[in-house]
């Protein structure tokens, strides 16, 4: 027998949120290394706050996340693209080159070799002849491209994608999902919120679908369903915004799964989720 790997990520009992209300909450699974995993789920569902949890971003209001095998700081995270102030005057090449920071320190300069990997990065998003441009001057899918550029050279095995196709043309959409699939293959783990489920259907094996609570993780075959979508709609629209903080621990399968969402304490609706991943 094999014994079985350790989890990448383990969440456990996790809330997440902001001025002690959370904004999602009840989160436990396991994630492996090397998942594809589309986290997906109605606005306000969460999914931001989520990767900036995993991201180290936000501190928990309650439970944990474990990445017992992962180096500090070995994790790569994208923003969304509004929480970057795009506008200061610095070159395509230099914002790329960020990415080796870790390597080069804040005032180090790069050697011929670290030069070349940032230009190899920049051809590798199709931006081979953009490095003294002003960051300012691209356009949206050219920028999502250069920051994608900036993730290649992070290097990093764990990847956290805030919404990377949103409101970026096909073409640069399809070659971003390239590489991530690059990614994927050589074995990085990569979470990314999409809001396209077609999107989703095609590209991720694995989907986590949120409503600020998980409604279901799995094989996205399973997760995808109109009954799970429909249960995580129904969530969203019962949740509290002004709830405090949640203590409550919910035994495992405390309500049967085909129930309608069930109000406890702290005034959110609340279904136990489908688990479907299996390993
Ligand atoms: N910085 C913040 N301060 C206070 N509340 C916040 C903050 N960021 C998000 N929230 C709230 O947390 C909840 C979850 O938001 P989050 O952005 O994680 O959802 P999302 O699923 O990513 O939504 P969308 O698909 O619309 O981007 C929302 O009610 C949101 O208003």
């Amino acid at each position: 027998m094999h014994p079985v790997p350790p989890p990448l990520i383990r969440i456990e009992n996790l809330t997440l949120g902001y001025d002690r209300h959370p904004a999602v909450h009840h989160l436990n699974g396991d994630i492996p290394a090397g998942a594809l995993v589309a986290v997906i789920g109605p606005n306000g569902a969460g999914k931001s706050t989520l990767l900036k949890g995993l991201a180290g971003e936000l501190r928990p209001i309650g439970g944990r996340i474990l990445m017992p095998t992962l180096p500090p700081g070995a994790l790569a995270y994208l923003p969304q693209r509004g929480e970057i102030d795009h506008s200061f005057p610095v070159s395509v090449f230099d914002v790329v080159a960020m990415g080796l920071w870790r390597e080069v320190g804040a005032f180090g300069g790069l050697s011929r070799a670290q030069r070349q990997r940032v230009r190899d990065a920049l051809a590798a998003v199709g931006l081979s002849g953009f490095e003294s441009r002003p960051i300012g001057s691209l356009s949206g899918g050219q920028l999502q491209r250069a920051r994608f550029a900036r993730l290649i050279l992070q290097d990093a095995p764990l990847i956290l994608l805030d919404e990377p196709f949103a409101a970026i043309d096909s073409r640069t959409v399809d070659d971003l999902v390239q590489l991530i699939l690059d990614w994927h293959r050589e074995g990085r783990t990569v979470l990314t919120v999409v809001h396209d489920l077609e999107q989703v259907r095609r590209h991720f094996p694995t989907s986590l679908l949120l409503s600020r609570e998980p409604v279901a993780f799995g094989p996205t075959a399973q997760v995808l369903t109109p009954k799970m979508l429909a249960r995580a709609r129904r969530l969203s629209e019962a949740f509290d915004e002004d709830a405090p903080e949640c203590h409550i621990e919910l035994p495992e399968g405390s309500a049967p799964a085909e129930s309608e969402p069930q109000v406890h304490q702290h005034g959110h609706g609340h279904e136990p989720p489908e688990h479907n991943h299996r390993h």
